[in-house]
Order: structure tokens, then C-alpha cells, then sequence
């Protein structure tokens, strides 16, 4: 089936500086697809262009098989939904909500229509009972609810969020990605959603796709980006990777840490990206934590290290080791697998991993 949205090598300036580059986007339909980038990376831009608030300088971008770069914001048919919800706070959340339907640039819709229309989005999103309290009588979590349905309540083709969870404290978060995919799945509707956090982008996500420097870097599912990072840049921002620098030397990847074996290590990964210098990367989870005079099994790898503290992180405990020239190596252990580790302060350990899990950027 055709994508519901193409961009084609868009462009994107502000000044000398190129904001997006290039950007090739597909966007299938009644899917979820997430922008992972960090802050300044374009996720905003990438959003703003879409919804027609910023003119591409270059490229164009192709809706439901329509190019709409001359078609105005009010006419795409995009709804957007604010990192800070952009509610009217002296109207209620019935008023908010069909607002949208009151103030559409096409006929408008008999009063009558319009209200149910209204409740039963206000009853999807779970917020019946609250329909006329005021928006400061409202939780943050309701008010996520309410941009939610005041966007979806025009029935746009495409949502775009940008970064709609940020405003919520960690907990709500969490229950909010889900709440947020069952509601789009319920609909079918299509959301590109742009966020900074790698757990977002991962847990919500059919497609990921990585924006580094207004550039993608990656697009795949989330298995494929997590376990596949393509660049040390997008192994960076999955925040569970201890990167190393160095140079491969024939089957070894040679670096202040020592020499490891990148031969049976997963080192054919796709696509170096051309400035990006040579690496090796473990997962934090990867790793082991052996006594320091611990052999080496064939086929692993290891370093040692000094126990310096250790966080618990809800279902897993990270735990950080210094290495000789002062680096810290995060091990994160999941307590699902393994009983909440014990590691004495300041005694020395060898960190070992297969050479296998290791990836390699040449
Ligand atoms: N209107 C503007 N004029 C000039 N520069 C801008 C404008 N809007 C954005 N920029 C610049 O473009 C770059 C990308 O900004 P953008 O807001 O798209 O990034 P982002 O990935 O959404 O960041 P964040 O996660 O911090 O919101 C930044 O360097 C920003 O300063």
C-alpha cells in the first residue's frame, strides 16, 4: 500500500545553518512512527514542515499521493499536538476540545453533531464525568487528554506530535505511551511522533527513525535500532551502549582499552556513516561483572575496572566502574534475569562480554 506521507530529500534553513538535510521520510498508514534525535537535532523543524508552519527550501512532500508544498496548514488535514498542549485555560475541556470543530475553514458543522462528536472523543480518551471542568481543574495527564482529543476530533489523516509526553512526570509518562497507542490503534490513525527519549521512541514506535544533526541516521523497528544501532552517533543516543574510540587493526579493534577481537564481533554493521570515527560499542546489559582475576573464556572479552556506586532504575540496577584512565563504564543488570547484584566499593572487577555481542564501526 502506498505511504500516507513522503518526504523527498527536504531541506530545511534558518540563516547559514542547514537545519534539515535532505531528509527522506516514509510514513505508512495507521502506523506509529517515531522521530528519535537529540535536543537541536530538527525533530521540531521536521514537524513544523509537515504541518506547512515552515516552507522546505528544497525537496517536496507528498500527502495521501497529493504534493502539498503549496498547500496551506489549514488545508492539510494535519493535526498537531503541543509539547505544552496549547489549551484555552478559561474554557472547559468540552469547550477545548470543539474548539477545533467550531473554527474549521469548511462548512460548519450543525451544534448538534458537533457535541456528540465531541463526547464521544472526550469518551474515548477517557475522559468522560470531566467534560466541564475548567482546564486548571485538571490534572496534567487529563490535559495531554484533552490536546489529544481536540486534535483527533477533527479526524486529520496524520497526527504529529511533538514530544507530547515531555511534560509529564515519569510515571504518567509511561502509562500515557500506552494510553497514547491504544488510542491510535483504536482509530487507526497515523502518528509521527517526535521525541527525545529513547524509551518513547522504542516502546511506541512500528518504525524508529534516527535524526542526528537534521540528517537521518537510521530507520528500522525498534529491535533493529536497538540491537543495530548503524552509527556510534545513534549507539549514543539509545543511552545503553559504553562506546570506546580506537582504529581496527586486521581482526582487532585496538584502543586506550586495550586490543579486542572484532573478528567474530558483529562487525559488519550497515552504513558508516563517512565522518563518523571508528568505534566499538557494548551494551551496558552485555556485560558481566567477574571477580579481577577471572579467566577469559575463548570468545570473550574483558577490562578491568573499580566499583565506584550503583542506582536502581526500576527493573534493573545500573551499576559504575572506572577504568584505569579514569572512564566510567555503565553495566546494567536486569533483575528479572539475575538477583540484585552486590559489589563491594572500590575493589577491582573484570568486566567481560562476549566478543561476539560487541559492535564494531570500522
Ligand atoms: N525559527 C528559527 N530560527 C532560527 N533557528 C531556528 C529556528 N527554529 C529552530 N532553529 C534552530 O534549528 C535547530 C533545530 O531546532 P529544532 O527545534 O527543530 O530541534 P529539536 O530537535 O526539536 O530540539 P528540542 O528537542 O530541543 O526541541 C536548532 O539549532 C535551533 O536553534
Amino acid at each position: 500500500m502506498p505511504s500516507l506521507l513522503d518526504l523527498h530529500a527536504v531541506d530545511k534553513r534558518f540563516g547559514d545553518k542547514l537545519v534539515l538535510n535532505a531528509v527522506d521520510l516514509s510514513v505508512p498508514r495507521n502506523a506509529c512512527v517515531c522521530v528519535l534525535g537529540p535536543s537541536g537535532s530538527g525533530k521540531t523543524t521536521l514537524l513544523r514542515v509537515i504541518a506547512g508552519f515552515e516552507q522546505p527550501d528544497g525537496g517536496h512532500l507528498v500527502l495521501d499521493g497529493r504534493r502539498i508544498d503549496d498547500v496551506p496548514a489549514y488545508r492539510r488535514n494535519i493535526g498537531f499536538v503541543f509539547q505544552n498542549f496549547a489549551l484555552f485555560p478559561h474554557l472547559s475541556v468540552e469547550d477545548n476540545v470543539g474548539f477545533g470543530l467550531e473554527h474549521r475553514a469548511a462548512t460548519p458543522m450543525p451544534a448538534a453533531e458537533r457535541r456528540d462528536r465531541v463526547r464521544a472523543m472526550i469518551e474515548l480518551v477517557g475522559l468522560s464525568g470531566l467534560e466541564r471542568r475548567d482546564i486548571a481543574q485538571i490534572s496534567g495527564g487529563q490535559r495531554q487528554r484533552v490536546a489529544l482529543a481536540r486534535t483527533l476530533v477533527t479526524e486529520p489523516s496524520l497526527v504529529l506530535l511533538d514530544e507530547p509526553l515531555g511534560a509529564l512526570d515519569a510515571n504518567l509518562r509511561t502509562r500515557m505511551r500506552d494510553e497514547l497507542r491504544l488510542i491510535r490503534e483504536r482509530l487507526g490513525v497515523t502518528f509521527l511522533h517526535v521525541t527525545g527519549s529513547e524509551a518513547e521512541a522504542l516502546a511506541m514506535g512500528d518504525t524508529v527513525v534516527v535524526l542526528d544533526a537534521g540528517t537521518i541516521a537510521q530507520v528500522g523497528d525498534a529491535d533493529a535500532v536497538y540491537n543495530r544501532p548503524c552509527s556510534p552517533a545513534v549507539a549514543r543516543f539509545l543511552n545503553c551502549y559504553n562506546i570506546f574510540a580506537g582504529r581496527l587493526e586486521g581482526e582487532e579493534f585496538v584502543g586506550a582499552l586495550g586490543r579486542f577481537a572484532a573478528r567474530d564481533a558483529r562487525s559488519a554493521v550497515p552504513r558508516r556513516r563517512a565522518e563518523s570515527a571508528p568505534a566499538y560499542a557494548i551494551r551496558q546489559d552485555r556485560i558481566i561483572v567477574r571477580p579481577a582475576d577471572a579467566e577469559l573464556a575463548a570468545g570473550e572479552a574483558g577490562i578491568a575496572a573499580v566499583f565506584v556506586a550503583s542506582e536502581y532504575a526500576g527493573a534493573s540496577v545500573l551499576s559504575f566502574f572506572r577504568l584505569d584512565d579514569g572512564r566510567v563504564v555503565d553495566v546494567e543488570d536486569h533483575l528479572s534475569l539475575r538477583a540484585p547484584p552486590v559489589y563491594a566499593e572500590k575493589q577491582r572487577y573484570r568486566l567481560v562480554w562476549k566478543s561476539r555481542d560487541a559492535l564494531v564501526f570500522p
